[in-house]
């Protein structure tokens, strides 16, 4: 497997700040507080408000690996809960990517399984499908591929593409550098009278 940063190694701001300032999933973020992730992607697209496709994904998602699901940004029907987060938890994957709702906010800390996504909502899911496993999907307007290094902390989600991970690791040292230097100099400010 790739080497992916362990969770929370880089923050994501600055990760996004590595590509231009894009890869950010618009409208996702964490469902308690210090969630981070770190990890390759295992992509579904599921129809909106449907889970099937996610319990498929976990028939072969392997240790460490970030489910990542289109659910067509849908917000009126929560794609997992307590229940399945508890399977991720069993199977030991690195964190969950909805682009769309949860539920079950209360349990989902203890479990410490990160939980990303676009809303909370009571309403549960239909399990009758269509769905795609392992394919190129789009999350928050951004696409991910399986393997593609996606990340998340308090301030959002980031996806980078698989080919540029080494680049963008790179590029994200040399940025919290200069970030250290504007650190200092904001330090020496003095106020005018
Ligand atoms: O019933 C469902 O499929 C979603 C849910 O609440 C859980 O996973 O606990
Ligand atoms: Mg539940």
């Amino acid at each position: 497997m790739h080497d992916y940063p362990p969770p929370g190694a880089l923050p994501v701001a600055t990760v996004s700040d590595a590509m231009e300032r894009f890869g950010v999933a618009d409208g996702i973020g964490p469902l308690w507080p210090g969630a981070t992730f770190s990890g390759p992607a295992f992509t579904v697209w599921t129809r909106p408000g449907d889970n099937k496709g996610l319990h498929a994904a976990f028939e072969t998602i392997r240790r460490g690996e970030i489910l990542v699901v289109n659910g067509g940004g849908d917000t009126t029907r929560a794609l997992i809960g307590e229940l399945v987060v508890q399977k991720a938890k069993a199977l030991e994957i690195g964190g969950i990517v909805l682009d769309g709702a949860a539920r079950d906010l209360a349990e989902l800390p203890e479990l410490g399984i990160p939980v990303f996504a676009r809303a909370v909502t009571p309403a549960g899911p239909w399990k009758t499908g269509p769905y795609r496993t392992g394919v190129t999907v789009a999350v928050g307007g951004v696409p991910v591929s399986p393997g593609d290094w996606v990340l998340g902390d308090h301030d959002g989600v980031a996806v980078v593409p698989r080919a540029d991970i080494g680049e963008v690791i790179d590029t994200a040292h040399r940025l919290i550098a200069g970030e250290a230097e504007r650190r200092a100099a904001n330090q020496r400010l003095v106020p005018r009278d």
